[in-house]
């Protein structure tokens, strides 16, 4: 069946279908990766993304760095303890390690095999019948090793688990399949489900060294990329983006910091559906493009307390203190290239696919070229020129083809009689690059080159910052505004967030997940790059607005705490209850005060002479007692009035009785009858009467007769005028008060304990009740 073109890739963020129409197959994420990272991990969503990437230019891909900003160790500092699942050492570490992986061939064609594979012996041969028909050389191939079948792990074992290793350990390394179309290099990178392939065992091999490693720390970072039809994409990159060679650095280039299995899963998944494949002529899912998986390893033998500086740390070196940050310890990075080649093949009739067989036969050409000089330029002691630059993959791998990096190729063939040719080629690049003179050394970095330094030392700042502001704080938010305050709360929050996503990127022993882990806490939270911009947009609002909430909760905790008065915390609910009461209403008083002050003068200085209110209010319940008391001395001055107008009355009678009787006694003396004594006046000058009148005025005014007249006058009248008058034994008071009832004042002091009454008249004296 023809296959049609795919497409450039569409350019919008969503992921890539390669817009493979009639006879294309769609591409389908390769399940192979949910059985090799399998286990509960970290769940979808938890990706880190990756925090402030170095820009491509100074990117830490160390296979691209200038000798000045590296230096090296020798290769016995490696620690050889480490042990990587057992994986076999490297024979020779100064050569590429070559191995044959042999597709198994179709039931219907298996008894019709081309080559003789002496698995074994490492050794593969044409056979003779197919030698001598196909006119090639019938000679026999040794390799480091030649595997046939379908199982990966033996695969990955035999092929790749060393490198990977040495990767963990400072080299660059490189392992890449090479082989024609169909021979399997796709199953052996990636594998399937059944079958996972080299990078998903490479990525779980890379944290269990981790976990074996307790006295490191490391950071990880994922780059994903294809040459397609000689051009450069980022198949991580959300938008596809022009992707230049600037020397061998590549830019712009997305890196991702992961952190878990499930993470790295992820990130090969959505390369993986970037990736343009097609149906072809031998392949139902043939790659047609170079696909590199980048895997940067930073890592650092861990220090007791890295937020200060060892103090005895080697003297500053005049460029200043630049690899011995952090207690001195030097920072090593690696890179680890994962690629599938596309596979050369022969002419189709498909328009398309012959255009891009062209680039990825021009593409493998260059490569078998550039190998061929290398490998010639080590056996003679050569040094010629070797064309890099005339293809884009050649270009990208020169650091590691030119010696830097510890290789790895397993070609893959077709042992079919049909194949013979494109095996023959395979096998003789496998031999070429036998010869390729290998030189990798460790790579030990400048601290600011290094990524993991560049957090270390950001995380150092933020702390400071964090510790100066929270010995600040006490002070400085008395002078901040409410809506200071709460941006300082939302300054602080962003800050320990920083550093926990920071700290979370660095991976030790300890935090690192395994595969049965759950999610790390501290990683930061997935991206999902198959989202539309506006759903993105969406997603970043809710944040923003759930971190604001969040901020203005804090802040209000803040400001109640700091509000609150010095009260035990476990004192009962009652007392505290109290004490709010209180402190409300003082907030009331004072605000309605205040309030009052600015809006009406008048109504605040009510407020604020409260306190005289009270005091004036007092002072008149006290005078109010007063006149009750006085109203009750007044009523008892009425009752005592009462009684002297009764004590008066009877006075009066008593004075008429006594006037009468007084007549009577006259009359009695005179001889008079009563009849005769009312028609007398009183003023005779004789009798009791006259006698009394003149009594009023005294015995000096008496006449002798009268005098006599008393001589002989009865012991009975002689002792009625010894006697006073009744009228002058009444109280002149009283006589008084028989003239002027009402007229009279209370003074209410107390003279000798007895209440007086005052006379109106002025001169006249108190007299007592
Ligand atoms: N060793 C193997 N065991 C079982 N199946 C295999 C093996 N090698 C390849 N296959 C199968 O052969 C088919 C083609 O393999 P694959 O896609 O890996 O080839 P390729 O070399 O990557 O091809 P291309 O260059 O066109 O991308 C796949 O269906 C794959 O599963």
């Amino acid at each position: 069946m023809r296959a049609e073109t795919p497409t450039e890739r569409p350019t919008s963020p969503t992921k890539i279908t390669a817009s493979i129409t009639a006879g294309v197959k769609p591409i389908k994420k390769n399940p192979a990766f949910k059985r090799a990272l399998a286990a509960p991990q970290t769940p979808l969503g938890s990706r880190p993304t990756t925090p402030s990437s170095p820009t491509r230019h100074d990117s830490p891909a160390a296979m691209l760095f200038t000798p000045d900003q590296v230096t090296t160790v020798t290769s016995h500092d490696v620690d050889v303890s480490v042990d990587l699942d057992d994986g076999p050492m490297l024979d020779s570490e100064d050569k590429v390690l070559v191995s044959v992986r042999v597709r198994p061939n179709k039931a219907s064609d298996s008894q019709d095999l081309a080559w003789d594979v002496k698995e074994k012996d490492d050794k593969i041969q044409l056979r003779s019948a197919y030698a001598r028909a196909g006119g090639a050389g019938g000679g026999e191939y040794r390799f480091d090793n030649i595997v046939t079948g379908s199982d990966n792990k033996a695969v990955y074992n035999a092929t790749a688990k060393a490198h990977v290793r040495a990767a963990m350990e400072g080299f660059n390394s490189v392992i890449f399949a090479y082989g024609q179309t169909a021979s399997g290099k796709t199953f052996t990178l990636t594998g399937d489900e059944e079958q996972p392939g080299i990078i998903p065992r490479a990525m779980k091999d890379v944290f269990s060294y981790i976990r074996k490693h307790p006295k490191r720390e490391f950071l990880l970072r994922a780059s994903y990329l294809e040459i397609y039809n000689e051009t450069i994409h980022d198949l991580l990159s959300p938008v596809p983006t022009p992707v230049q060679l600037k020397g061998t650095t590549i830019v712009p280039l997305r890196e991702e910091v992961f952190t878990s299995p499930q993470a790295v899963k992820e990130i090969l998944e959505r390369g993986e559906g970037n990736r343009r494949t097609a149906s072809t002529d031998w392949n139902e899912r043939s790659s047609r493009s170079h696909s590199i998986f980048r895997l940067v390893i930073e890592s650092r033998e861990l220090v007791a307390d890295a937020s200060t500086p060892n103090p005895g740390m080697l003297p500053v070196t005049p460029g200043g203190s630049r690899l011995y940050r952090d207690g001195g310890k030097p920072v090593q990075m690696s890179v680890l290239n994962l690629i599938d080649l596309a596979g050369s093949e022969k002419a189709t009739s498909d328009k398309e696919r012959t255009r891009e067989g062209r680039y990825i036969n021009t593409s493998l050409l260059t490569l078998g070229h550039v190998i061929q000089i290398l490998g010639e330029n080590a056996a003679k002691g050569k040094s010629d020129h070797v064309p890099y630059r005339s293809s884009k993959l050649t270009h990208i791998l020169q650091p590691c083809l030119s010696g830097d990096a510890r290789i790895s190729v397993i070609c893959t063939i077709n042992a079919a009689p049909s194949a013979i040719t494109e095996t023959q080629s395979t096998l003789g690049f496998a031999s070429r690059i036998k010869k390729v003179q290998l030189n990798a050394e460790k790579k030990e970095l400048i601290d600011t080159e290094a990524l993991i330094e560049r957090y270390k030392a950001e995380i150092r700042g933020l702390k400071k910052q964090l510790e100066e502001r929270e010995r600040e704080a006490p002070a400085r938010h008395r002078r901040l505004s409410l809506r200071e305050q709460k941006d300082e709360s939302k300054a602080v929050t962003d800050i320990s967030k920083r550093i926990n996503q920071l700290k979370g990127l660095i991976l030790t022993s300890n935090t690192v997940d395994d595969n049965t882990s759950g999610p790390r806490p501290v990683s930061p939270s997935k991206i999902d790059f198959d989202m539309s911009p506006h759903q993105l947009r969406e997603e970043l609002f809710q944040a923003n607005r759930k971190l604001e909430l969040q901020n203005y909760q804090i802040l209000s905790l803040e400001t109640a705490l700091e509000q609150r008065p010095l009260i035990a915390t476990d004192a009962p609910e009652s007392e505290k209850d109290k004490l709010i009461m209180e402190l409300q209403n003082q907030i009331r008083e004072m605000s309605l005060a205040a309030r009052s002050g600015e809006e009406t003068p008048a109504e605040a200085a009510i407020v604020v002479d409260e306190t005289a209110e009270k005091e004036w209010t007092a002072r008149l319940r006290q005078m109010e007692a007063t006149i009750a008391e006085k109203d009750a001395y007044a009523a008892e001055c009425a009752k005592a009035l009462q009684a002297e107008k009764q004590l008066r009355i009877k006075l009066e009678e008593a004075n008429n009785a006594m006037h009468a009787f007084v007549r009577d006694i006259d009359l009695y003396i005179t001889g008079k009858t009563a009849e005769s004594r009312i028609g007398k006046p009183r003023s005779s000058g004789m009798g009791a009467l006259a006698a009394l009148d003149t009594n009023k005025t005294g015995d000096l005014h008496r006449s002798s007769s009268e005098q006599d007249l008393d001589k002989k006058a009865s012991p009975i009248l002689k002792r009625i005028r010894g006697q006073p008058s009744l009228l002058e034994q009444m109280p002149e008071e009283l006589e008084l008060l028989m003239n002027q009832d009402d007229d009279f004042d209370i003074v209410p002091a107390v003279k000798g304990g007895q209440k007086l009454l005052k006379s109106s008249t002025a001169d006249k004296e108190n007299t007592v009740v």
